[in-house]
């Protein structure tokens, strides 16, 4: 990470709109406001206003990652996690949330924070077509092959496993 903050331009589509700023010097993500207000019932999704555009340096990209206490208390998602902002991109920034809670519907007012926003510095790669990749340990290994994912409905789990589905009520 650089030692000096780098200047991002921004601009605000609404003039009550707060720029985006760090709650604390070490945090890495800015949280971002919806403009409008939104009420989702359980399973529904919306793209929400933020009221601002920013121009980012070449070679740097925006993430907008979720909340992690809108997630636990509301079970709030954004379904497209992280939504990557290009450098170029100049529209204003959305955010797709969607409301994963079974049962409670989740209402947003205006400049509720509902996301936050990691600047990064970004390669860019050339893809160097070859007939074969170097060899590695992991291979093509992937999709759980070291282990230690959820045991599927029927299975007994119990070795260090997650379980889920009629095994968790049959412990
Ligand atoms: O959560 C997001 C994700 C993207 N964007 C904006 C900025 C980004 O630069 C642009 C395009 O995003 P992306 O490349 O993810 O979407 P796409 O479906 O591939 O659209 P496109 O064909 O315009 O690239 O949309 C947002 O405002 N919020
Ligand atoms: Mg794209």
């Amino acid at each position: 990470m650089s030692p000096l903050p780098v200047d991002v331009l921004i601009r605000r589509m609404d003039p009550e709109v707060p720029v985006p700023g760090y709650a604390h010097p070490g945090d890495a993500g800015a949280d971002l406001v919806t403009t409008e207000p939104a009420e989702l019932a359980p399973g529904e999704r919306a793209v929400l206003p933020t009221g601002v555009s920013i121009a980012l340096p070449e070679g740097y990209a925006a993430f907008v990652h979720p909340r992690s206490g809108l997630a636990a208390r509301c079970g709030v998602a954004m379904v497209n996690a992280p939504g990557t902002i290009d450098a170029g991109y100049r529209g204003e920034i959305k955010v797709i949330v969607v409301n994963l809670d079974p049962r409670e519907s989740v209402r947003f007012e205006r400049f509720d924070r509902i996301a936050q926003l990691v600047v990064q510095q970004v390669e860019k790669v050339r893809f160097q077509e070859v007939a074969e990749l170097p060899g590695s340990a992991r291979a093509e290994g992937g999709f759980g092959s070291t282990g230690g994912h959820a045991a599927v409905d029927g299975t007994t789990g119990g070795n260090g496993y997650a379980s889920v589905g009629s095994d968790r009520e049959g412990r």
